[in-house]
């Protein structure tokens, strides 16, 4: 954080507020980024699946927190159905998602409604964000707010921020940092109130901030004050989620979710074998490709076993070993990779692989036994077993006659044109 001087008026946290002085605060790195970047760091460590952002903008925060792996369902909340609307696509997975699934499904959705009406597709979250939300409610919001969030979705964790009012003076002529609030809380409002609501729903509750006071003025405190509740006892038991009614009120971002124009020319029939071409939802929504797909996961293992048997092949070459040696270079090990692009293997690794059944030939033919592949981390990690291997490839890339090795030609096409 540092202090300049500033002739004009400026941003004090990234909503664009007014300061017309001369001296102005600015928060490196601005302090809406501070709030997100503190939200990121929680859901780092806690690894929530289930996270619900209410008041949610313009979805800022959820396209942050959508790389995180841990998460596998993400809600984004608001009332200001155009901020929801405006950059919602950006959310949707692009090229990157597909040529590298993420390990787990992902599913994101936005619901546009006020977060003081009950919704059951709300229940049962790890996390709820309200970040700068609680302000811009009004007394009677304001009073529903805790019933709605703490008593009846009660997540496991609820992460709210609002502005420090003691921290206002360093801006002297802001009374409210934006038109929309209805309130600014010292420390002392925000804790009481926290702590009441905490008490009430069985909640304990920790109190931090974003936004360090410049030196000299330590006293007032963050410029957003943070409370995170837990809830006492853990997480929400499936059950108790299950007993509820269904209670649907958030209404629908009308809308179409498309899949990225390439997908649906340029995928692989046996990956999309019925591409859809246009999913009209009730909601916006929108799935990442995950290795849990079917689908996904053997364009993945396709791929790598392909690899790793090209790799094995190119390197069992006779007139690649013999140029090798005449180059001064090692013999090639079957196992080794290449010199700059291929794996950094640890010593244990190394000696898995050097243990496992050897690529062989047999005439013009290359074999490499499934337990060789599989002893190559990346592999192993995808598979947990030779028969489930076996049968997600089969259909896919040449097997010997007993299934337990990978068959290619020696020598293809390319070897004897370079
Ligand atoms: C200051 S913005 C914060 C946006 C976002 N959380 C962020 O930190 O960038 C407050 C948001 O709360 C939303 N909001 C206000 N009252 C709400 C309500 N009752 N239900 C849902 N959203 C509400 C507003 O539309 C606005 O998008
Ligand atoms: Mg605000």
């Amino acid at each position: 954080m540092e202090e300049n001087k500033l002739q004009c008026s400026s941003v004090i946290d990234g909503n664009f507020e007014e300061v017309p002085r001369e001296t102005v605060i600015q928060f490196k790195p601005p302090l809406y980024r501070q709030r997100y970047q503190f939200v990121k760091n929680l859901v780092e460590q806690h690894e929530p699946k289930k996270v619900a952002d209410l008041g949610c903008g313009d979805t800022s925060l959820l396209r942050l927190l959508k790389v995180n792996p841990c998460i596998e369902l993400l809600v984004g909340v608001d009332i200001n159905e155009d901020k929801l609307r405006w950059r919602r696509d950006t959310l949707a997975p692009f090229m990157g998602d597909f040529l590298k699934p993420r390990d787990l499904n992902l599913t994101i959705t936005l619901y546009h409604g006020s977060v003081v009406e009950r919704d059951s597709r709300l229940l049962g979250f790890d996390l709820i964000t309200c970040i700068e939300l609680i302000e811009h409610l009004d007394s009677g919001d304001l009073a529903r707010f805790p019933e709605v969030v703490f008593g009846y979705l009660s997540p496991s964790m609820i992460v709210i921020s609002t502005p420090n009012s003691e921290f206002n003076p360093l801006f002297p002529s802001v009374t409210l940092r934006d038109s929309d609030h209805k309130f600014e809380w010292t420390r002392m409002e925000f804790q009481t109130w926290a702590l009441s609501v905490a008490n009430r729903y069985d909640y304990s509750v920790e109190f931090t901030g974003v936004g360090e006071p410049p030196a000299g003025a330590e006293n007032v405190g963050y410029c957003t004050q943070i409370g995170i509740f837990q809830k006492n006892g853990g997480k929400a038991m499936e059950s108790c989620v299950s007993e509820q009614h269904d209670q649907h009120v958030y209404k629908a971002t009308m809308g179409l979710t498309m899949l990225p124009r390439w997908v649906l020319n340029f995928h692989p029939q046996a990956i999309l074998p019925n591409p859809p071409k246009m999913l009209k939802l009730q909601v916006f929504t929108t799935s990442y490709p995950s290795l849990q797909q079917e689908k996904f996961f053997k364009l993945v293992l396709v791929n790598e076993v392909s690899q790793q048997v090209e790799s094995l092949r190119v390197s069992h070459l006779p007139r690649q070993k013999k140029q090798d040696e005449e180059w001064g270079d090692k013999p090639k090990d079957s196992k080794a990779p290449g010199p700059c692009f291929g794996p950094v293997f640890t010593e244990v690794e190394k000696a898995k692989i050097e243990n496992s059944p050897k690529p062989f030939c047999v005439g013009d033919k290359f074999f490499v036994p499934l337990q060789r592949l599989l002893a190559y981390p990346k592999l192993n990690r995808l598979c947990a077993n030779e028969e489930m291997m076996r049968s997600v490839i089969a259909d896919s890339i040449p097997l010997s006659s007993d299934g337990s090795a990978v068959v290619a030609d020696l020598r293809d096409y390319f070897d004897e044109q370079f």
